[in-house]
């Protein structure tokens, strides 16, 4: 039997940021409250800051809050942070990844001696890693590749501050090996997240990363002033993209993904109240470039939708595609301040979908 699933699992959390720490919750309890499956301790990877003098470390250890990206939610004392990436891993039978997408190659390259063999890697990161010469790659293969871990993923509709004030929603967990299927399930399943776990991996781990562009297109339209309708027209041409371009990335037709949490639910959520949204109207309402704007309205926080629209345009120019997908290249250079915004009703009313 493999490490993951032996004796008393232990379990880490690597990254600890807005979504981080929402989950670091769930788990901390979820692990306290089954004694006979996890071990208690859950050691939580913290990039480490200082906050008013104070380590963001000591901080969370003494007040068991990340004061700085979770505000007034409390996660469990089980729950300990820690700097040291490579001691945060050593041991762990269940290694959660929850870090913005550009961190991840770094992070788990520090890692790599240290993993147990055998163990199991759970990405809960939506993006793609664009890489020199090799064009864009999942995370959850970046994460197995460097680890020689079989590697599973989380998504779904699931913007962090309503999971952690425990407002009810769905989840979607992917993993090839069916093994492990009951054990996510324990690890990550509470009263208001539901979990539901299949197997397509790559078109979960897809659909997490693309609707971070349309989530941007979203805000756009509300920034530029129009309604709902206009809205649900981004939405569904938007969808219509994603499907598109999963079938094409991943040489698949399961389109199936795209009803489960983590495809349409997440769609609407992140056009709705996602971080991506609110850069996407502060585009059209300020001329700053975006890294400024991320400073500025996340404090800390990242935007992963200018990222995923440059990494897609990558693949999209190697591949001669631009112009079967001007919703995400008008995104794409918007956010990039290439194209005037108010173009942007342009490319919906032009797409070729109405031809
Ligand atoms: N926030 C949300 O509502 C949700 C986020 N996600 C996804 O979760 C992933 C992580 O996002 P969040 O937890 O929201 O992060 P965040 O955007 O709140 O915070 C950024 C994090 O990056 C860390 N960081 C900064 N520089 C770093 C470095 N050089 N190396 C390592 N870490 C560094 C910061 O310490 C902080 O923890 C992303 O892929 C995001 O798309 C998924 C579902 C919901
Ligand atoms: O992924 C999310 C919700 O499921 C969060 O989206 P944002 O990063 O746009 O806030």
């Amino acid at each position: 039997m493999n490490a993951a699933l032996a004796a008393l699992k232990r379990v880490c959390l690597i990254g600890s940021g807005n979504w981080g720490s929402a989950i670091a919750k769930i788990v901390g309890l979820n692990v306290m409250n089954q004694p006979d499956v996890f071990e208690k301790e859950v050691l939580m990877y913290v990039y480490e800051e200082i906050i008013d003098g104070a380590k963001l470390t000591d901080i969370i250890n003494l007040e068991h809050e990340n004061v700085k990206y979770l505000p007034d939610i409390k996660i469990s004392p089980n729950v300990i942070a820690v700097p040291d990436v490579v001691q945060a891993c050593t041991n762990a039978d269940i290694l959660i990844f929850v870090l913005p997408h550009q961190f991840v190659k770094e992070t788990c390259e520090k890692m790599a001696s240290a993993v147990k063999p055998g163990a199991l890697g759970l990405s809960l990161i939506k993006g793609f890693v664009l890489t020199e010469g090799e064009g864009i790659q999942l995370v959850s293969n970046i994460i197995k590749n460097t680890l020689d871990i079989e590697t599973a993923v989380l998504m779904g509709a699931n913007l962090a501050t309503e999971v952690a004030s425990e407002m009810f929603c769905e989840t979607t967990i992917a993993c090839h090996n069916p093994e492990y299927h009951g054990i996510l399930s324990k690890l990550f399943q509470t009263p208001y997240f539901r979990v539901k776990v299949i197997e397509n991996v790559a078109g979960v781990e897809a659909c997490g990363a693309l609707k971070n562009v349309v989530g941007i297109g979203a805000g756009i339209v509300d920034g530029l002033g129009f309604g709902d309708n206009t809205k649900a027209a981004v939405i569904r041409l938007g969808l219509m993209e994603m499907m598109k371009f999963t079938k094409v990335f991943l040489e698949s037709d399961d389109i199936s993904v795209f009803f489960e949490s983590c495809g349409i639910a997440d769609l609407v959520a992140t056009c709705h109240g996602g971080r991506n949204r609110l850069l996407g109207e502060a585009v059209v309402k300020s001329m700053k470039d975006i890294r400024l704007l991320e400073k500025e309205i996340l404090r800390g926080q990242s935007f992963q939708g200018p990222l995923i629209a440059k990494e897609i345009y990558t693949y999209l120019k190697d591949h001669d595609m631009l112009d079967q997908y001007p919703l995400f290249v008008a995104i794409h250079r918007i956010c990039t301040r290439e194209v005037d915004p108010r173009n942007f009703i342009e490319c919906l009313r032009e797409h070729p979908e109405h031809m």
